[in-house]
């Protein structure tokens, strides 16, 4: 089944289409990878299927209902979750309460209620504990969770932010760029944790420069280039395109 179906998607910045009458596809389950050089629009094409920028024109359905005109909160809340390029976390919180914050999404429990601790808001609250202890359990994050989540090694903050999104209890979860800035081993480590990810149900799709790690872990790759869609298809099919050979400019794509 497909998660997630975008239409002939296109979005101008001015005089600048990032992404031109773009079709894409993810089926429940998969892998996908969206690679292209810098520039490409990669970045712009998560940000117009979680909610940050309106297509200029197109259609996205996610889960059989549009939601290309929701705002971002709306996009979480239907099962859509991301990370960031360059990773945001609260500075001043605990890893335990970083991951918290996701799952606030889920919650009913209004503002007087979590004031005046009712019943309903402490039941919400315990509930809502454990499954983030579960996503802390699942990420190997347990001797750190109390730790300041910004004062962690790069690669436990990747991993922060991936339990964030997971807190939010998505069907599908955006990566993009988790191993950038990732020595040799801490990339092993997440393609290890990505493909662990989806065989706990979740559908991926991300975004990296890593062709190892790309090739290594994807069902399926789409290749973008000046916003448009230059090829797509398993990943030694996309290494042998032509197309996409001479967007990487003869860089190594295997
Ligand atoms: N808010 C914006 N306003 C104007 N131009 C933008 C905006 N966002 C992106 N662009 C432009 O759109 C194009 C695509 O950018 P985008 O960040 O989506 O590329 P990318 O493939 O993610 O690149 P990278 O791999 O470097 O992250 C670029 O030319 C960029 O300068």
């Amino acid at each position: 089944m497909k998660i997630l179906e975008a239409v002939g998607i296109t979005k101008s910045f001015g005089g600048l289409t990032a992404v031109n009458n773009v079709d894409f596809y993810i089926e429940e389950g998969e892998i996908v990878s969206l690679i292209g050089p810098n520039g490409a629009g990669k970045t712009t094409f998560f940000n117009l299927i979680t909610g940050v920028y309106e297509p200029t024109s197109g259609v996205i359905n996610f889960l059989g209902k549009e939601i290309h005109n929701l705002k971002s909160y709306e996009i979480t809340v239907a099962g859509i979750a991301r990370t960031f390029q360059n990773i945001r976390l609260f500075s001043s919180m605990t890893v335990f309460e970083n991951i918290m914050i996701g799952q606030y999404c889920r919650t009913e429990a209004n503002l007087v209620n979590v004031i005046f601790k009712t019943k309903k808001a402490m039941e919400e609250q315990e509930k809502a504990r454990e499954k983030v202890q579960r996503i802390i359990d699942f990420l190997g994050l347990e001797s750190v969770a109390n730790e300041i989540a910004t004062s962690l090694p790069y690669g436990e903050q990747r991993r922060v932010e991936i339990g964030r999104a997971l807190a939010t209890e998505p069907k599908l979860l955006l990566l993009d760029e988790p191993a950038a800035g990732m020595n040799t081993q801490e990339k092993v480590e997440m393609q290890s944790l990505i493909r662990k990810i989806r065989d706990k149900g979740y559908t991926v799709l991300l975004i990296e420069h890593d062709m190892k790690l790309v090739m290594g872990i994807s069902d399926r790759v789409a290749v973008l280039d000046y916003g448009n869609k230059i090829a797509e298809g398993k990943p030694n099919e996309v290494q042998r395109d032509e197309r996409v050979i001479s967007a990487y400019l003869g860089k190594e794509v295997g």
